[in-house]
């Protein structure tokens, strides 16, 4: 019989029921109108319950919020609810290095199931996101300038188009012992290979490719962020020296702000561990307690229901993949605009050949006088990133696909009216 926990579970349970039109959600910790938590709308949606749909609304294909994994967890809800104690885990100190020991065991087990990174060999470090991690692997492969004040600073570089924030982040921090210097195919053939630190991101964002090192003997770091079954197949278990993963983009859960890196050599494992505790004591107990009971039930599910949508990663590919036939078919209806071209592979997890179910759509705007893609597709009241912000052409714009079913549908909405608008 349940006794302290009733309450909260109550609480919990009155929360979730609340009704927001299915256009919006009320958690726990929203803003209380007569003492309930009040609905948080959908864009586009507004009114106490999300009923009121604004007409002509902006559209909004900016971020990489992989809400479209939510109802997944809805369906899950009994295996991956967690009520925590008033008094747990008070402590600075957990497992080993601020990182729980059972999550640990469940990370390494989740790779195992899915084969998308060979884990036994290398050590894991978790952090507040890859977000956080990034600059602490940068660091922790850059030299120490105050120690060794002759050893040459590291260069960053990246592959265009790449994930703005690797230059934003690299910059802002501005540590002495890096420098951002850009495009990485300007150093394909430098002398100094060691010298360049290689931000590779596989697959790819915006255009979702699979990708390699192009700097032969870089110090390469790979983020695989969407190197899971729903975004692109699985053709190899990677095996590389720096392995980045998010659980933003792999369970959706982007608040939670978890990610985790798998390093190969104990002298940057020891500096990355020595960063996490510097810069913030590691990760949320609470934190990591949430990621180990969604990462228990991806692994339980795969176990019983492989290639169901039982299944987390056939549930994501699925609903992606139906989003991409979507998009495809209504792009092609004229030659205004284009998309990445992506084909259907073999994938080593599904164990078939899988149609591309990319996590953004690059959007490029082919008519001679729609230079600027962003702009003509915010004239056409759709929000999105412009190619710029990847060091790429203005005639691209990246359109995120994993967002709400409200969010891609008024994409879609608005997107069909500029493809059937006739050329002038
Ligand atoms: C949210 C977005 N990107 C997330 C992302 C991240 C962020 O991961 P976090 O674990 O959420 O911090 C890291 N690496 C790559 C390649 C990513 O695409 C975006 O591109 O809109």
């Amino acid at each position: 019989r349940l006794s302290w926990t009733t309450k909260a579970a109550t609480e919990a349970e009155i929360v979730a029921a609340i009704d927001c039109s299915e256009h919006g959600r009320a958690y726990l910790d929203g803003v209380p109108v007569n003492g309930v938590p009040m609905c948080e709308c959908h864009n586009c949606y507004s009114g106490p319950s999300c009923s009121v749909l604004a007409s002509n609304c902006t559209a909004d294909a900016t971020t990489g919020d992989a809400m479209f994994l939510e109802k997944y967890w809805l369906h899950h809800r009994i295996n991956t609810a967690v009520l925590e104690s008033g008094w747990h885990r008070m402590s600075y100190f957990i497992g080993h290095n601020f990182m729980s020991d059972e999550l640990d065991k469940h990370i390494r087990l989740l790779h195992k199931a899915v084969g998308n990174a060979k884990v036994d060999d290398k050590f894991l470090v978790f952090g507040n996101g890859v977000t956080q991690l990034l600059n602490g692997v940068i660091i922790s492969l850059s030299p120490n300038v105050t120690a060794t004040p002759a050893a040459p600073i590291k260069k960053v570089v990246a592959y265009v188009p790449y994930y703005p924030v690797f230059k934003s982040q690299t910059k802002f921090f501005n540590f002495r012992g890096y420098e951002w210097k850009g495009n990485a195919s300007d150093y394909v053939n430098a002398p100094n290979p060691k010298d360049y630190i290689e931000l590779v991101t596989s697959p790819n964002n915006p255009e979702g490719l699979l990708r390699k090192s192009i700097i032969k003997g870089s110090l390469a770091v790979y983020d695989h962020a969407t190197y899971w079954p729903h975004y692109t197949p699985i053709k190899y278990t990677s095996d590389e020296d720096i392995m980045l993963f998010a659980l933003s983009k792999y369970s959706g859960h982007s608040g939670s702000r978890f990610g985790w890196a798998f390093v190969r050599d104990k002298a940057v494992y020891d500096k990355l561990t020595t960063y996490m505790a510097t810069n913030s004591e590691g990760v949320s107990r609470e934190t990591q307690l949430r990621t180990l009971k969604i990462i228990k039930e991806i692994v339980l599910q795969i176990n019983q229901h492989k290639g169901t949508v039982g299944d987390f990663n056939e549930y994501g590919y699925t609903t992606l993949r139906n989003r991409w036939i979507k998009l495809t078919n209504l792009v092609a209806q004229s030659n205004r605009f284009s998309l990445q071209k992506l084909s259907p592979e073999y994938c080593n997890y599904f164990k078939r050949v899988r149609d591309p179910s990319p996590t953004y759509g690059w959007l490029k705007c082919e008519w001679k006088q729609d230079t600027d893609c962003s702009a003509v597709l915010q004239n056409g009241n759709i929000l999105t990133q412009s190619g710029v912000r990847f060091e790429a052409s203005s005639r691209y714009a990246r359109l995120s696909l994993i967002k709400t079913q409200d969010d891609f549908n008024q994409l879609m909405e608005r997107l069909s009216i500029l493809v059937k608008a006739k050329q002038t």
